[in-house]
């Protein structure tokens, strides 16, 4: 029997077809995969004697694979990317994909460094509705394909571990610290931090003074979709796909943390805006 098309019986073809549709879990997932792969060979090629040159080929080879990729797998949706021009049409999509190429630059042109990250998230309708964060030199992919588990609750004597920047630690995050009796695990890229508290290294990841939607949309998607507290550090909803996608503040944490952590922070907050003496 021959097909529509005066070819032979359709089911090899339907199979491979079946095959190459992806859902959106699946797009996001397997684009920073791949997009992980591309930046470690980059990374194996060029060698670390320049990092400046690594860290601006990182950023683009990245962003050129997953933009040009989406444009094939998904023509009708905008893209928000950090190393692409903002396209104002996105702000009339229906669905905007969100991505950070290289999450992390820095930890990216350092050599022996782990915390560096791909995001590639999915807004739609005003929700993330999917998304994928890819840590290629720890050799795992957390995404909403399947989201992880959460580990065990931590005994209540234990002391909490707050994982923040690296490089930019914010001075609150440091007298919060001190208050709660927390300890600091300082790290590179927001997507390698908010996957830290999803794989337990960390119980609460907290940024203040700068940042933009992709370096949380992909991590935040997959932190929703697994049960973790998400929000600014004064309890709002973070938002996405803003005119302006300057999104300077994020709270993860486990969800039974949440309350306790947004008074701290309040508590933290006052004390600062009290005077200089009184913030320790
Ligand atoms: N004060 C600030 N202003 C703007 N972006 C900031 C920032 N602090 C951190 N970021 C961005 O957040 C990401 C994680 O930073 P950090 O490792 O210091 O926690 C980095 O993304 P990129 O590496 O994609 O640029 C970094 O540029
Ligand atoms: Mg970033």
């Amino acid at each position: 029997m021959e097909n529509v098309f005066g070819g032979r019986p359709w089911s090899g073809s339907i199979l491979s077809l079946v095959s190459t549709i992806r859902n959106d879990h699946e797009v996001a997932r397997d684009l920073a995969v791949e997009a992980g792969q591309h930046l470690t060979r980059l990374r194996t090629r060029s060698g670390f004697d320049e990092p400046e040159v690594l860290r601006t080929l990182g950023d683009r080879v990245s962003h050129e694979f997953l933009f040009s990729a989406l444009g094939r797998l998904r023509p009708s949706d905008a893209v928000l990317s950090e190393e692409g021009v903002d396209d104002p049409k996105r702000l009339s999509a229906r669905r905007v994909w969100i991505i950070d190429p290289l999450d992390g630059t820095r930890e990216f042109s350092e050599e022996g460094r782990m915390d560096w990250a791909v995001h590639v998230a999915l807004w739609e309708n005003g929700e993330l509705v999917a998304g994928a964060v890819s840590l290629p030199a720890q050799g795992s992919t957390l995404s909403t394909v399947d989201p992880p588990w959460l580990p065990e609750e931590r005994p209540a004597e234990q002391r909490l571990r707050i994982t923040t920047s690296r490089t930019r630690p914010p001075e609150f995050v440091r007298r919060l610290a001190t208050r709660m009796g927390a300890e600091l695990v300082p790290m590179g890229s927001a997507g390698a931090k908010i996957c830290a508290v999803l794989l337990g290294i960390a119980d609460i990841y907290i940024h203040a003074g700068g940042q933009y939607e992709w370096d949380s949309a992909a991590p935040v998607a997959v932190a929703r979709a697994a049960g973790l507290h998400t929000s600014r550090i004064d309890g709002a909803n973070l938002t996405y796909n803003e005119a302006d996608p300057y999104l300077p503040d994020i709270l993860v944490c486990r969800p039974e943390l949440s309350s306790m952590l947004l008074a701290s922070i309040r508590n933290v907050a006052d004390l600062d805006s009290a005077g200089p003496h009184t913030g320790a």
